[in-house]
């Protein structure tokens, strides 16, 4: 099951670690968690305990100050955890800290999310993508307890006089992110030519926070068999179906999910796969309403949009998951976005699915007769 960049075994046995931050409340602080754990629990790990600690900023040396982590260090002991995971990226020293004072494998949440992308990746270039990430995460945090990577080339003659063990395992990881580069440009290449041939279609994308239901929409819209699970990051890959609506086709495509503090690696590693949300004439746009947090992880969605230059096109909003809610949340009565309408659905019962068809038709049709002005609905296509 496991890929092989794997850094987990399957049940192994976590604790968790958040620092609150000040302004932040207890509340968010466990949804927070929760994610993490969920994270965890979606590579197999259990999660024994969480810990968390009111610091205005993570402690530089150990994240958290000694007293938490003596805690931390008995909880560790006791129930003899296999790995203690941090809510935040770590940097070198505070990881071979946390090593010494922990005495366990420590992870942090960009390695959790990198590991389930490596688990997930199907395709040649979410593969590539996946471990292009892996070593731009690893390049910064070389410490000399990575030597291991430079006897991969031993016998070569690699080491220049006077080099350490250091500067030739940064070479190597360059060297690597270079030649992966250069596959990805080649992958990019035969994606964009196929893209063409495609012809002139109008594209629609489901865009949204991991685990919200996007590919279960897919699934209604388009009946093709994807995979839809009660995972994080269960779709890694692109999936493009055509979809036909009232006679008017256009293509559909679910792809990778966005989540809080998504690895910077991992979004320009995956900036080809989000291609086809970034030419996409219209977004759909679905958010899991019976979370609490639904409106932060909006806020996240459109946040990454802005950074990949998807924002500004025509957006349908999909509250899904209706059927866990007893009242509709107060703030979906204030939602305002620009170019935004709102609908409300849930996608297991099948509610809301004929007025959120109509929303997408609406937006595809005025885009269709944009680009084929002469078109009446006996043509074929
Ligand atoms: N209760 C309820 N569950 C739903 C609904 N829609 C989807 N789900 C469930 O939510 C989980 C996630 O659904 P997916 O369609 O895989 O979500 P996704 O957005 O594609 O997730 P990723 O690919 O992991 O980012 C699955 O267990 C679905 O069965 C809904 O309307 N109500
Ligand atoms: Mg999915």
């Amino acid at each position: 099951m496991k890929g092989p960049y794997s850094t987990t075994k399957s049940q192994e046995t976590a604790v968790l670690v958040a620092v609150i931050r000040t302004n932040q409340t207890e509340e968010a602080t466990q949804a927070y968690l929760d994610e993490l754990e969920f994270l965890a629990k979606t590579l197999g790990v259990k999660t024994l305990a969480n810990f968390t600690q009111r610091l205005e900023t993570p402690d530089k040396k150990t994240f958290v100050r000694k007293g938490k982590l003596e805690e931390i260090h008995a909880v560790v002991e006791a129930e003899k955890a296999d790995m203690v995971i941090f809510d935040d990226d770590l940097n070198p020293s505070q990881v071979r800290n946390l090593e010494r004072d922990l005495e366990c494998k420590i992870l942090d949440r960009s390695l959790l999310i990198l590991d389930i992308f490596a688990l997930r990746a199907k395709t040649a270039q979410a593969k590539t993508q996946v471990e292009l990430a892996q070593y731009q995460y690893v390049l910064p945090r070389l410490t000399n307890m990575w030597t291991h990577l430079s006897k991969q080339k031993g016998g070569i003659g690699m080491r220049g006089p006077g080099e350490t063990e250091l500067e030739t395992d940064r070479r190597i990881i360059k060297d690597k992110i270079t030649l992966l580069r250069k596959k990805l440009d080649k992958i990019d290449l035969q994606n964009a030519t196929r893209r063409k041939t495609r012809g002139q279609q109008v594209r629609v994308a489901l865009v949204g926070y991991t685990n919200v239901g996007k590919s279960t929409i897919m699934q209604l819209f388009s009946k093709a068999d994807i995979y839809a699970k009660n995972e994080l990051f269960a779709t890694v890959d692109s999936t493009v179906r055509k979809v036909v609506f009232n006679n008017i086709p256009f293509l559909l495509t679910d792809t990778v999910g966005f989540i809080r503090k998504l690895p910077t690696t991992l979004i320009e590693s995956f900036k080809s796969t989000l291609d086809e949300v970034r030419e996409a004439d219209i977004l759909i746009h679905v958010a899991d309403v019976s979370t609490s947090f639904c409106e932060e992880q909006i806020e996240t969605v459109n946040k990454t949009l802005l950074e990949i230059d998807a924002i500004d096109k025509p957006t349908i909003l999909v509250l899904n998951k209706i059927d866990l809610v007893d009242e509709m949340p107060a703030w979906v009565s204030s939602l305002e976005y620009d170019n935004t309408e709102v609908v409300v659905v849930s996608a297991q019962e099948k509610q809301g699915i004929d007025e959120l068809k109509a929303k997408v038709l609406a937006l595809v049709e005025e885009k269709f007769y944009k680009i084929f002005p002469n078109y009446t609905k006996d043509s074929q296509f």
